[in-house]
Formats: structure tokens, C-alpha cells, sequence
């Protein structure tokens, strides 16, 4: 825990004043019982009501600046405990935006989840409880052990005798609920896993009338947390009754050896009642320690969690090149590629090369690796084996943010966030007028729909745009990848959900606009390809065949049988 601290070096002074505060307060609270004996002892045995008064009068003074010191250390406490968890959510969501898709495929989303909320949560607290409690507790222990030798030294050893009795309970405790808390973190993890895919999946879930089998899954996984959370705090709660017996067994002790010293006249009924106070206070600090053993227990957890997201490398690139020059080039020099998770390599042999206005299409298989290519292409994965060339420069030289900036992506999955179309559109091109919003949507085939919006570009996007049809998000993808023209333009299975009219109406419109722009197309469906300068069949991640779809039908089997199941196995016309 204590290697997160720098996150709230922002605080120092509130880390600083708060504690100090907290301890003012402390020194007032030993001071109490003192005035209480000289009350009982002096003042009311004395009958001297002055006295009385001026005590009284000194404890409430005492008890005011005390509740005083106690809201200044929480408004610091506050600030800093809110500052370093603020900050701690920032830098965990800044880190996770950087890692490489090799970190990504290695964390789990819903465990990222839960460390940004949960887990900061808990260190959070944890930070908020070291200012207000940390010396304040400790303090509390050892000045009442210095005050009650101030009255009665002998006394002093049952306090003395107390400490290690409960501290070993405390430390027993702690140890054993530990693991309850590290499994309580798991599963939560898990129900979050289990809540994030229900609700996307609701409605496949409704279709296949399998919500009863979720709510199932989700029940179990809830009562797990619930009976595991019980289990710590079951065993967390023994510390209570064990503390209430330490403190009645050592007042009956005080009260039976005070006994013995009231007789022999060298201890006044006052400076007992001051002994029990400062006994009771020792005890409850030792509580409160106790209790921020548990609280420190699970921000240990947590923070081990959040360290082993922000202690991943940051991937750096030696001699990292700027992409000055235009890319006229593309060549795959024999790549290969495994993703890290697995046994088996992907992709293996690629070898093509790419002018620059061309137009590669690549099909084959469900699974062969023609997405895989993608991520390869921008170096947000690092090839295996082999190279792949810009301008005969290797693109290990290039981070993946460079290469971006000419290359444009349309995923497959269409995703579109919630806000405005105007800022989904503007995702890549920030400042991107009107003008060119609207172009790009002419050549995405989406100026008719968009149009008849009511709000038209400032038209609302729900999350995931599911107010949009599949049609309607696909070419709204596309047309956000289009905004700002980029030299490459990648388009994985980007055409599927388009009618063929509108599939053909597109690419016309791409040579047309985007003549100099070098286009990659995947796709299953042939009529997309067909008209490309190349075209690459992958099959389990390997070229099976290589050339135009003239020459595929010639020359590949797999390919003619694909363009008959099409019914495209007589030639393809350009102007269908
Ligand atoms: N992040 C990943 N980690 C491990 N394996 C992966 C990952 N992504 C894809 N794969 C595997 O790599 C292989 C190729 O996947 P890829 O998505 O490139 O295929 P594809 O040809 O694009 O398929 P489709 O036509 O269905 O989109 C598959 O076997 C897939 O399971």
C-alpha cells in the first residue's frame, strides 16, 4: 500500500495537518481524567463549589477545542482520502488506455472494473482512516500507559500485561480473515463479469429464454461473495466480545488492586475512576488499531491489484522513426504471428507487397487471421517473426500512434458511443468542419438517413448506438473513419450488413473521392473484392492463394467453389 503514497504527494500538507490535529485532540483526551480525579478527589470531596465550577469549566473547554481538532483532521482527511483516490482512478484509466493489446489480452475488463472502483474505494478509506487514526490510536495506548504510571506505577504492569494478549488476538484475527477478503475481491470481480455480460447480452439471453439459467449463475455467484463477506466479518466480530471481557476483567483488576492502595492511603477514588478511563482508553485504541488491521488487511489486497496494472511496462520503441514521408509501399516480408495467450501461430509466411492507391482484399475462412492482420498493421501487436515494411523501413520503428495518424480502421464490431452523431464523427478528427463531416457521410452512404434526423448532426447516440440500425451504425463507422482521410484505409468485413446496392454505391464512391488512398478490404463476400488490384485467400493463417479474381478463378479451387456458392464463378461486372 504504502508504494501507492506518491499518488497523494499533492496532499502533503493535508497528510501533514491532519494527523497533527488528530493528535492535539489525542493530548486533550489524556488530559480529561486528571481533571476528572481533581474533580472527585478534591472538588467534591472538598465540597468547594468554586473549584467545581473552574473544573468543570477547564473539561468542557478541553471537550470543545478537542471536537474542534477532530472537524479540522476530517475536512483534511477528506480532501486528501477523495484527492488520492481521484487520482489513483486517473492514472489506473490513463494506464489501461496504453497498454498494448498483448497487456489487454492478459487483464481481465471486468477485473479492470473492479480495480478502478472497488480497490480504489478501499485504499481510499484506507488513507482517510491513516490520517484520523494512525497516530492517534497508538498514541492514545502508550500516554495512557504514561499517565496511569503517573498515578500508580504497580497498576501500570496489568496494562502492561493486557497489551500483548490482545494485540496477539488482533494479529490471529487479521491473518485469518485475510484470504476471506483476497477471495471477497475475486468475486467480485466475477459478478461484475457476470452483471456486464448480462446486460449487453440481455436481449440474446430474453431470445433464448435463458434468463432464468442467469439469474441462477448470478444468485450463486452473489451468495459466494455474501457467504465469504459473513465468514470475514463473523470472524472479524469475535474482536468485540474478546475486547469487552479484556476490559471488564482489567477495571475488576484495578478495582481489586486499587483496593489494597486506597487502604494504605497512597491512592485517592478519583485517580481510580482516572485509572479505568485511562485503561478503557488504551483498550479502545487497541481496537481501533484492530480495526484498521482489517481496513489496511483488504487496502493491501487492493493495492496489490491496482500495482499490478500501474507496474506494467510501458512498451517503448528504440530509435523510434517519424513517418515523414508518404507510404508508397506496404510489403509483408515472410510474417509471423502468435498471439501470446496461445500455442499456435496465427499467421504464418505472409509474403505481399502493397503500392501505394492499390486495393487489397483478403478472404478466406472464418478464423483464418485476416482481422489478426490488422493489429499487425498498426504494430499494436509486434510481428513474430519476419517484418512488415513501409518504404522498405520496418514498422517496429514505428509506434503504433504514428502509424495511425495514416492509417484509418473500421473495426468489425460497430461501435458508435454515446453523445452526439457531430462528436462520434469527429472521434479522430477533432476539429473537422461540417463540410467534411458531411462529405464523409456522402461517400459512407449515410447522407439520406442522417438527414431525415430531426437533429441531424447533433442527433443523440445511445451507448453502443443501438438507436441505430446495424446498417445504419456500419456505415456510420465507416464514415467516421473517413473524416479525416488518411493515406491507408482498412475495412474489416465493413461491408456485411450493407445491401449489395449500397455496398456498390460505396466503393464507387471511395475510387471516386479517395483515388490516391490505398484500401484494404475484408470481406467473405466476393462482389466486395472482386474489383481489387490483389486479392489474398487466407486459410489458417497462411496464403493459399494469391491474385485478381480473374486469376483466382483459374487458379484457385477454393476460391472458384466460394464465387459459385456466390454465384459470381462467370467473372464479376465491375458495374453491377
Ligand atoms: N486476442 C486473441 N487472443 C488469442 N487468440 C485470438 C485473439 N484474437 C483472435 N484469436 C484467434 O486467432 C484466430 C484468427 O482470428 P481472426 O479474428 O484474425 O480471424 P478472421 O479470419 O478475421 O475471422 P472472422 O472472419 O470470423 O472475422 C482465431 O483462431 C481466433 O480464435
Amino acid at each position: 500500500m504504502w508504494s501507492l503514497l506518491p499518488y497523494a504527494k499533492k496532499y502533503q500538507k493535508e497528510l501533514i495537518l491532519g494527523p497533527l490535529f488528530k493528535l492535539f485532540e489525542a493530548i486533550l483526551e489524556l488530559i480529561l481524567p486528571l481533571y476528572m480525579a481533581q474533580l472527585l478527589d478534591q472538588a467534591i470531596s472538598e465540597k468547594n463549589s468554586q473549584l467545581v465550577w473552574l473544573l468543570a469549566g477547564k473539561m468542557l473547554l478541553i471537550s470543545c477545542l478537542g471536537l474542534f481538532f477532530v472537524i479540522l483532521c476530517q475536512y483534511y482527511a477528506s480532501i486528501a482520502s477523495q484527492g488520492f483516490g481521484t487520482e489513483l482512478r486517473n492514472q489506473l484509466t490513463r494506464k489501461i488506455n496504453r497498454l498494448s493489446y498483448a497487456q489487454l489480452d492478459q487483464s481481465n475488463e471486468n477485473s479492470l472494473i473492479t480495480r478502478i472502483t472497488n480497490d480504489t474505494n478501499q485504499l481510499q478509506l484506507a488513507l482517510a482512516m491513516l490520517i484520523r487514526l494512525v497516530i492517534r490510536a497508538p498514541f492514545l495506548c502508550i500516554g495512557s500507559i504514561i499517565m496511569a504510571y503517573r498515578i500508580e506505577p504497580k497498576v501500570t504492569l496489568l496494562f502492561i500485561a493486557v497489551l500483548p494478549i490482545f494485540i496477539a488476538a488482533i494479529y490471529m484475527i487479521s491473518k485469518i480473515t485475510m484470504p476471506f477478503f483476497k477471495k471477497g475481491q475475486q468475486l467480485l470481480d466475477q459478478l461484475t463479469h457476470l452483471v456486464a455480460e448480462n446486460l449487453s447480452g440481455i436481449r440474446v439471453i430474453r431470445a433464448f429464454s435463458k434468463t432464468p439459467q442467469q439469474i441462477t449463475r448470478f444468485d450463486e455467484t452473489s451468495d459466494d461473495l455474501a457467504n465469504t463477506s459473513i465468514k470475514a466479518a463473523n470472524i472479524a466480530a469475535i474482536l468485540g466480545p474478546v475486547t469487552t471481557f479484556v476490559i471488564n476483567g482489567a477495571i475488576l483488576f484495578i478495582l481489586y488492586f486499587s483496593s489494597f492502595s486506597i487502604n494504605a492511603g497512597t491512592l485517592k477514588q478519583g485517580e481510580v475512576i482516572a485509572l479505568i478511563n485511562y485503561m478503557t482508553q488504551m483498550l479502545m485504541a487497541l481496537i481501533v488499531i484492530s480495526n484498521l488491521v482489517v481496513i489496511f488487511s483488504r487496502a493491501e489486497v487492493s493495492a496489490k491489484r491496482i500495482s499490478e496494472i500501474l507496474d506494467l511496462p510501458e512498451e517503448t520503441i528504440a530509435d523510434e522513426k517519424r513517418m515523414t514521408q508518404k507510404i508508397e509501399t506496404i510489403r509483408f516480408d515472410n510474417v509471423a504471428f502468435q498471439y501470446p495467450n496461445t500455442k499456435k501461430k496465427t499467421l504464418a509466411h505472409l509474403n505481399f507487397t502493397i503500392q501505394e492507391g492499390e486495393w487489397l482484399g483478403i478472404t478466406g475462412p472464418t478464423g483464418s487471421g485476416k482481422s489478426t492482420l490488422i493489429p499487425l498493421l498498426t504494430n499494436l501487436y509486434p510481428v513474430s517473426d519476419g517484418q512488415i515494411l513501409f518504404n522498405n523501413e520496418s514498422s517496429a520503428y514505428y509506434s503504433s500512434h504514428e502509424l495511425l495518424s495514416k492509417i484509418a480502421i473500421v473495426p468489425q464490431k460497430n461501435i458508435l458511443f454515446s453523445g452526439t452523431l457531430r462528436e462520434n464523427l469527429q472521434m479522430m478528427a477533432p476539429d473537422a468542419s461540417d463540410e467534411e463531416i458531411w462529405n464523409a457521410l456522402d461517400i459512407a452512404q449515410c447522407r439520406s438517413f442522417v438527414e431525415e434526423l430531426p437533429d441531424q448532426l447533433d442527433a443523440l447516440v445511445q451507448a453502443s448506438g443501438k438507436n441505430f440500425s446495424g446498417g445504419q451504425r456500419q456505415r456510420l463507422t465507416i464514415a467516421r473513419a473517413l473524416v479525416q482521410p488518411k493515406e491507408i484505409i482498412i475495412f474489416d468485413d465493413s461491408f456485411s450488413a450493407l445491401d449489395y446496392q449500397t455496398d456498390f454505391n460505396l466503393r464507387q464512391a471511395l475510387r471516386n473521392k479517395l483515388q490516391q488512398a490505398t484500401i484494404i478490404m475484408i470481406s467473405q463476400r466476393l462482389s466486395t473484392i472482386a474489383e481489387a488490384e490483389q486479392i489474398l485467400v487466407l486459410e489458417q493463417g497462411k496464403i493459399l492463394a494469391h491474385g485478381t479474381h480473374q486469376t483466382l478463378l483459374k487458379e484457385s479451387a477454393f476460391y472458384l467453389e466460394l464465387a459459385k456458392m456466390q454465384g459470381l464463378e462467370g467473372g464479376f461486372d465491375y458495374e453491377k
